[in-house]
């Protein structure tokens, strides 16, 4: 199952630069091990934010909110959730 997916982050100013830092490390190598094992299919940053778009194949809703729940950056962000169906006139 296919669902594009928008994350905002939002890092509260107060929050000390070391413990920012130390959650971002652990969002990149936990983004990066779900891209390896190909259920995070493409991570774009969007221009001018701290946001991205990102696609994600996954077995189930469950799975995708599992999967989001445990982003490290998840409690300073708001995600947005698209399921994607198959359109009809699609060639690919
Ligand atoms: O930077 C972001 O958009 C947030 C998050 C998503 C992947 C990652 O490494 O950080």
């Amino acid at each position: 199952m296919l669902f594009l997916v928008r994350m905002d982050v939002n890092i509260p100013h107060d929050l000390p630069a070391a413990q920012a830092d130390e959650i971002k490390a652990r969002e990149k190598a936990y983004a990066q091990q779900l891209q390896r094992d190909g259920r995070w299919k493409n991570l774009w940053r969007v221009v001018g934010e701290y946001a991205n778009y990102s696609l994600f194949d996954v077995e189930s809703n469950d799975e995708l909110h599992t999967l989001l729940s445990q982003l490290p950056l998840f409690p300073f962000m708001k995600i947005h959730v698209t399921p994607l169906a198959q359109h009809p006139s699609a060639i690919a």
